[in-house]
């Protein structure tokens, strides 16, 4: 149980004692308030999701930034025919883990992967590690979630509710737990046009929803999702903001923090600019922008793209689980939530993403691209909808009819009609505005130390999204498409040869649609004479009078 009366923490490689101040803080010898990196020092933490592209981040840094913290137990997963030992060495050997491995060659000696299945019951965690978990682990961060917008309901609530319940009762049995932090959304509530720093009152009952669900068959679930959803957009949200309840429910017992970020992009600085490594929100639309294929999308140039960069989100986050452990004894039992955003404090538009999207893919072009990088928004539905059909479909079609007639299998079509389905499932999120209180998060800034706050840095008013956006095109180009910089050239030599096509396209297409108007038309005939007279009589007037002139 966490909500120890006093304690005394051994502060591990420091050889630093610390010690709980009468107010709760944990304090070092001289009275201050321990630093970030030493109050991780010797604790050992539990992480969920650490696979996942903000669960690496958040290992890495604090392997880097913290390197006395003791051990990281991560709950993981066997998948697609890798054992969790494959795949968390597998995860250790990529170049986010550059860094670290410099500084610390055997870091992998502090990782002790858990076998877990989130979804299963008792989160399929054997005995002997329950055991090994509840007598040492001293903080909690909970990424692990589905954040599949299509996910079926019973399976997203199964993991991001049913989950966290489960992992907040094993919390409760942990003799040395000081934090629990809950990684949210910042659209749990994104039904509300202005969000708070609280927790709004649950759109249903989670126990109730989750008994009810039980017995129903998948098909019926499906039906009613739409009206159990109600007026968010998708079972990711919905499920988010279940889970938040069923967070704060346990805050009388542990010291809880949520950190709800908005729309997750690369990092910004840390470990180094630009890494990202998937196609989930924003990622995937600037990918299929840069490769040509992307060239209409729904979207609100005016409304604020609320990006927050992966390594601000994880500093926060580990400002937080120091926080929230070391006034732990003086907080009111309720759970600190950190709206983690842009948009309040330095705002960016959609419609200036897209601008230096498309200029960065100018200069750093993908390989093999489609076609030329020229992406444009739009919030007209039906302006939209005409450039799918022009600048999509006609285009695949012309595609798919010239791999046929190669003797190759069509492919373009099925890649926009999967295209289609994923803008469509982000168009909610970019054609709106929301306004985030931020207030926690600049509270938590004031209480950091100026050491910490250059090492855990989430000041976002020092962000410029120009060179932003341009490491994180930069970003997917190297780290999620696997492309070389060095070839670069020979991608802008595609996009000239691409720009030639398209020259040599349309005046083909001009003339046939001239030459089969013209054989069609006597009007036509007689404007195109009218015309090429006009233009012959320019020609002997101005060669009549620049003779004379001679
Ligand atoms: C010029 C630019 C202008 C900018 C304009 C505005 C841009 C606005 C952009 C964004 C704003 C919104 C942001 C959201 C806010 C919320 C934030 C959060 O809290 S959570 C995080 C969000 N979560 C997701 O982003 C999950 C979304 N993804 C899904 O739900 C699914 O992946 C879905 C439905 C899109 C596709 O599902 P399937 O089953 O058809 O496909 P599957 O298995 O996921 O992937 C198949 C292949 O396609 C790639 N892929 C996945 N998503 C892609 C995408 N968006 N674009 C391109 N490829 C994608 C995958 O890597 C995979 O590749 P392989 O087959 O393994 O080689
Ligand atoms: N990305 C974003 O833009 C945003 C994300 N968030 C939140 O941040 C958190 C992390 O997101 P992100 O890193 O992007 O997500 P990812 O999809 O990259 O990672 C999800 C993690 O959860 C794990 N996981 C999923 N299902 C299970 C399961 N059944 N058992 C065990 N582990 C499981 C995955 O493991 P495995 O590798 O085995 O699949 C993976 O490690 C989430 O809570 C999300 O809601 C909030 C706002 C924005």
């Amino acid at each position: 149980m966490i909500r120890e009366r006093s304690c005394i923490v051994k502060a591990g490689g420091t050889g630093r004692a610390t010690q709980m101040g009468k107010t709760g803080e944990e304090t070092g010898a001289d009275g201050s308030m321990v630093s970030i990196a030493d109050y991780y020092a010797g604790k050992n933490v539990l992480i969920t999701g650490a696979t996942g592209f903000m669960g690496k981040v958040l290992v890495e840094k604090l392997l880097r930034s913290c390197p006395e913290v003791q051990t990281l137990y991560l709950l993981v997963r066997p998948k697609a025919g890798q054992s969790m030992h494959e795949r968390v060495s597998d995860m250790m050997k990529c170049k986010l883990f550059d860094r670290v491995r410099e500084d610390n060659p055997d870091f992998h000696q502090k990782i002790v992967p858990i076998s877990s299945e989130l979804t299963q019951p008792a989160l399929a965690i054997s005995p002997e590690d329950v055991e090994r978990l509840t007598s040492c682990v001293n903080i909690i961060f909970h990424c692990a979630a589905t954040i599949r917008f299509d996910e079926p309901l019973k399976h997203a609530l199964q993991l991001n509710v049913m989950a966290t319940q489960q992992l907040l009762n094993l919390a409760q049995q942990m003799h040395h737990l000081q934090a629990f932090i809950h990684i949210s959304t910042a659209y749990a509530n994104c039904n509300r046009r202005h969000i708070d720093e609280i927790i709004y009152p649950p759109p249903v009952e989670p126990k109730k929803l989750i008994d009810s669900l039980e017995w129903m068959e998948d098909s019926i679930v499906r039906d009613i999702t739409p009206r159990l959803i109600g007026d968010r957009p998708n079972t990711y949200t919905y499920t988010k903001a279940l889970a938040e309840c069923v967070v704060q429910r346990e805050s009388s017992k542990l010291s809880i923090g949520i950190i709800r970020p908005s729309i997750v992009g690369a990092s910004w600085q840390e470990p180094f600019p630009g890494w990202i490594d998937n196609f989930n929100g924003p990622s995937g639309v600037f990918i299929a922008a840069g490769k040509g294929i992307l060239r209409t999308m729904r979207a609100n140039n005016d409304a604020v793209a609320d990006l927050i960069p992966v390594d601000v989100v994880i500093n926060l986050t580990l400002a937080a689980g120091w926080y929230t452990a070391v006034h732990r004894l003086t907080f009111p039992p309720a759970a600190l939530v950190y709206n983690c955003t842009t948009g309040g404090i330095n705002p960016f538009h959609w419609g200036e993403i897209e601008h230096h999207v498309m200029s960065s893919f100018k200069r750093n072009p993908l390989e093999q691209a489609f076609r030329r990088p020229n992406a444009n928004i739009t919030s007209n539905y039906l302006m939209n909808q005409y450039w799918i059909l022009v600048s999509h479909k006609f285009p695949a079609l012309i595609y798919d009819l010239y791999l046929r007639l190669s003797g190759q299998k069509p492919q373009m079509m099925r890649i926009f009609n999967r295209l289609h389905k994923a803008i469509g499932l982000l168009e909610y999120f970019s054609s709106q505005d929301w306004e985030w209180n931020s207030e926690n998060m600049n509270m938590l800034m004031s209480h950091l130390s100026p050491e910490d706050r250059k090492t855990f840095n989430f000041d976002v008013r020092q962000l410029n999204w120009p060179e932003y956006i341009e490491n994180y095109c930069i970003g997917t180009k190297k780290y999620v498409l696997n492309e070389d910089m060095s070839d670069i050239p020979a991608a802008k030599q595609h996009l000239r040869k691409l720009r030639n096509i398209r020259y040599t396209f349309n005046t083909l297409l001009l003339v046939f649609i001239w030459r089969v108007f013209i054989a069609r038309s006597q009007m036509a005939r007689n404007i195109w004479y009218f015309v090429v007279s006009l233009c012959f009589k320019f020609l002997s007037y101005f060669r009549a009078s620049s003779t004379l002139t001679n």
